[in-house]
């Protein structure tokens, strides 16, 4: 293994005891002084080897290192994949900033243009979880929403039909975000409800809407106890169970062994052909290889509220993920509404525009909570 933070404080365990315990320092993801973890034996035997079959390039019979190897590229992007300019130099960097911002403008910047389109139509706000209403958090429990984010989703919720649609189960979204007034599209759209409450269209206690991918709940359940055992002995990982789905985290492991916890996950999911394996940021996703996504969540949102054949609407996506693409493709393709990519750094998307991160969302949604009170005035 060729991880120069983590150190194996005695070595003479290896050869003897059940347990080995390393030491892991020199890492800006762990504190210092060191932390120490404990192994068992095999486990640990495991992981070395996992890492050294992936660290040793020359290992032209493992047929399984160059895939984990781009795997291990591409888990270091972060989601939609950054675009990389050909030369590493600050200038070249600036150049393909403001070349970004021409293609995907702030959508501040372009508030006007984008409610002209949309007057006299019915606006339908998308809105993505965690890294747009949430920012990114180490732990992925405590990635609370703000008061003020809550509060203007409510009120953007009064004024349009509103859903979240996330990754997350819908539970612990909505144990975040405690609200009744919106639709919930859960585990990346294969969980669907309406709002529980009766909001401002008169809609009550709709419920489930659509599950898809139903069946796989219990298969999911076992791959989560599978793969939480499997992990247990890498420090970081966590393994989130998102009913219809599921992540591995991989924020807080140390990058070295990420090629490690990739292959733990890819040998489970060999006994399970009906999942595939995405990634999202710093995170494994595992989810039914049925054809459903958050663009099929959107389009079928829009059909139960009325608007599939509609010229009159405008859906409107924010969100910040890999998997939010589905939804802005899904609006490129009808040619109607807009997404926006919440992102610092230039990335490959289908959006049409562009926020820098959630306190700018937030600031998006106050603007077009104003936008709709104004023009309500002047009707
Ligand atoms: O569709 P989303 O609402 O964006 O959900 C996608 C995943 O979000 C969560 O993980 C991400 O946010 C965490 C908290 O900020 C962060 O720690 C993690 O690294 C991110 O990947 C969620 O925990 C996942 O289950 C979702 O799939």
């Amino acid at each position: 293994m060729t991880n120069q933070n983590v150190i194996v404080s005695d070595r003479n365990p290896i050869l003897g005891s059940k347990t080995i315990t390393v030491s892991v320092s020199n890492s800006p993801l762990f504190s210092s002084p060191p932390t120490y973890f404990t192994f068992p034996r095999r486990k640990f035997l495991e992981l070395l080897e996992a890492a050294d079959k992936n660290n040793n390039n020359n290992n032209k019979n493992n047929l399984g290192a160059g895939k984990i190897a781009s795997w291990v590229d591409s888990m270091r992007d972060s989601s939609p994949t950054r675009l990389r300019s050909s030369s590493r130099d600050s200038d070249s960097d600036n150049d393909e900033k403001t070349s970004w911002i021409v293609r995907f403008p702030s959508a501040l910047n372009m508030f006007d243009k984008i409610m002209n389109a949309a007057k006299g139509k019915q606006i339908v706000m998308f809105l993505d979880y965690d890294g747009t209403l949430s920012p990114i958090v180490e732990d992925p429990d405590k990635a609370y929403i703000t008061h003020e984010m809550r509060e203007v989703v409510k009120d953007v919720a009064l004024n349009f039909p509103t859903a979240i649609v996330t990754g997350r189960s819908i539970d612990k979204v909505r144990a975040f975000v405690k609200l009744n007034e919106i639709y919930y599209a859960g585990s990346h759209g294969m969980d669907i409800e309406g709002p529980t409450n009766e909001n401002s269209y008169g809609e009550s206690n709709q419920g489930v809407l659509f599950q898809p991918a139903r069946e796989f709940v219990p298969m999911i359940e076992k791959v989560v106890k599978i793969l939480e055992e499997k992990t247990k002995c890498i420090p970081g990982a966590m393994v989130e169970n998102n009913k219809f789905c599921l992540s591995v985290h991989f924020r807080r492991v140390d990058e070295k062994i990420w090629a490690a916890l990739a292959e733990q996950v890819k040998s489970v999911l060999v006994d399970y052909p009906k999942l595939k394996l995405t990634q999202g940021r710093k995170v494994l996703e595992i989810r039914p290889t049925i054809k459903w996504d958050k663009g099929q969540a959107l389009n079928f949102l829009l059909r139960s509220l009325g608007f599939e054949h509609s010229e009159n609407v405008v859906p409107v996506y924010i969100g910040d993920d890999r998997t939010d693409e589905d939804a802005f493709k899904v609006l490129r393709e009808k040619g109607q509404g807009f997404g926006i990519l919440v992102s610092k750094v230039p990335k490959e998307t289908n959006a049409s525009y562009s926020l820098q991160d959630p306190s700018q969302v937030n600031e998006f949604l106050k603007r077009l909570v104003d936008w709709k009170r104004k023009t309500v005035g002047e009707e």
